[in-house]
């Protein structure tokens, strides 16, 4: 884990101060479980389809037009919540929608900490979830002692202890807890919004999309949840989900290291150096991705005949995304569920997109829905 979110905490140095670094054993605490692995995930994806169709029942059905992007959000950090901690009450899932939006945009800001900042309000904020996460821990704790079974990440975390026996303190988890969700909340929402501005722009792909899932759909028995051979027969759509990270990365890009003195473009890049690098840099780049303007998600029938870093929306190397697969199979499950239910319209095509680490549209994005 230590591993994991060495570069992440660089990102997000605003939002939390960096602590000590993690100790080895706890690395392999943290790791040992697996719970990012498809194995380990294949057990979620039943439940993940059941709380999306949940969260269309209540936030979706019935209305006219909704706001897709804080309902994705709504719908991940439910997600999120619900495997990473154990916990489903909406309410307290409201409260750190708001406050994690906090953190997120902090992540990017000056380090000027006083009352009206960004880098203040994003400080507070992360105070706020850490206080929410300890809480959940002790009721968490409280729990496990009566015998209660539990399925989540945050118990492996509990329970887990270094050789000498010790267990990490609950402020250490609290913390991993929140880099782990900071991480694989709103990129995983943004990836579903735009999916939803960019295929309701294209009813050409919207139809294959639909004709795709409900091929899915039709080989299940009523009430029956996906399962991960399901997954394998969305190509078409993960193509497309692709696509729409290629026009938009949910993650612009991430810190490095220089390891050794490089020199690149004139200048000299010191070793211990920070550098940013992005996801965009090539996404337009029409020698790797022919007729770039043209949203086309046949370009990936064969994803193997990229050159390397080249297309590297999950980042690459050995930092990149462990949480790709769980992205893949909450995008999934969402666009199963909403193709299946709806046709929709993108109210305002041109609506501005705001945010320079996760974009953000202005208005939300606002879709007028149709039921099928
Ligand atoms: C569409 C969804 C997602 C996108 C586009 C995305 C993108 C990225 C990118 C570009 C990086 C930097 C990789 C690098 O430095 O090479 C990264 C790192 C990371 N992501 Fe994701 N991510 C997504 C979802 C998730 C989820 C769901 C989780 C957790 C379950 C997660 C956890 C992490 C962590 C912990 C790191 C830091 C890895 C390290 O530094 O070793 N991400 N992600």
């Amino acid at each position: 884990m230590q591993k994991m979110f060495r570069s992440y905490k660089a990102a997000a140095a605003a939002a939390a101060p960096p602590k000590q670094p993690a100790r080895d054993e706890e690395a392999k605490v943290l790791k040992a479980p697996g719970f990012l692995k498809p194995e380990a995930l294949m057990r979620f994806l039943g439940k993940m389809d059941s709380i999306t169709q949940e969260q269309m029942k209540i936030y979706w059905e019935d209305k006219d037009q909704v706001l897709a992007y804080p309902l994705a959000k709504t719908l991940t950090l439910s997600l999120a919540c619900r495997f990473f901690l154990g916990i489903d009450e909406p309410e307290r899932i409201a409260r750190l929608v708001e406050n994690f939006d906090d953190v997120t945009v902090g992540m990017h800001s000056l380090i000027v900490n006083f009352p009206g900042t960004i880098f203040h309000r994003a400080t507070k904020a992360a105070d706020a979830i850490r206080k929410e996460l300890k809480t959940v821990i002790q009721e968490k704790k409280a729990a496990m002692a009566s015998g209660a079974p539990m399925m989540d990440i945050l118990t492996h975390m509990i329970v887990a202890s270094d050789p000498s026996g010790q267990h990490m303190p609950e402020a250490e988890i609290a913390d991993k807890m929140m880099g782990l969700l900071t991480a694989g909340y709103s990129t995983v929402a943004t990836a579903m919004t735009f999916f939803m501005k960019y295929v309701g722009e294209r009813p050409d792909i919207y139809a294959k999309v639909l004709a795709e899932q409900m091929e899915v759909a039709e080989s299940k028995k009523t009430g029956q949840l996906l399962e991960w051979d399901d997954l394998n027969k969305m190509k078409y759509s993960w193509n497309v989900i692709y696509e729409v990270m290629r026009f938009t990365p949910p993650l612009q890009g991430t810190f490095r290291e220089a390891l050794t003195d490089f020199e690149y473009a004139g200048y000299t890049i010191p070793k211990g150096w920070k550098v940013y690098w992005t996801v965009s840099t090539t996404n337009m780049n029409p020698e790797y991705f022919p007729n770039p303007e043209k949203f086309d998600p046949s370009r990936y029938d064969d994803i193997s005949a990229f050159p390397p870093f080249t297309f590297v929306p999950f980042g690459g190397g050995p930092r990149m995304c462990p949480g790709k697969e769980y992205a893949r199979l909450a995008i999934l499950a969402f666009v199963h569920n909403v193709v299946k239910r709806f046709k929709w319209e993108v109210m305002f095509p041109k609506e501005k997109i705001t945010g320079d680490m996760m974009p953000t549209p202005e208005k939300g994005l606002p879709v007028r829905l149709t039921r099928r």
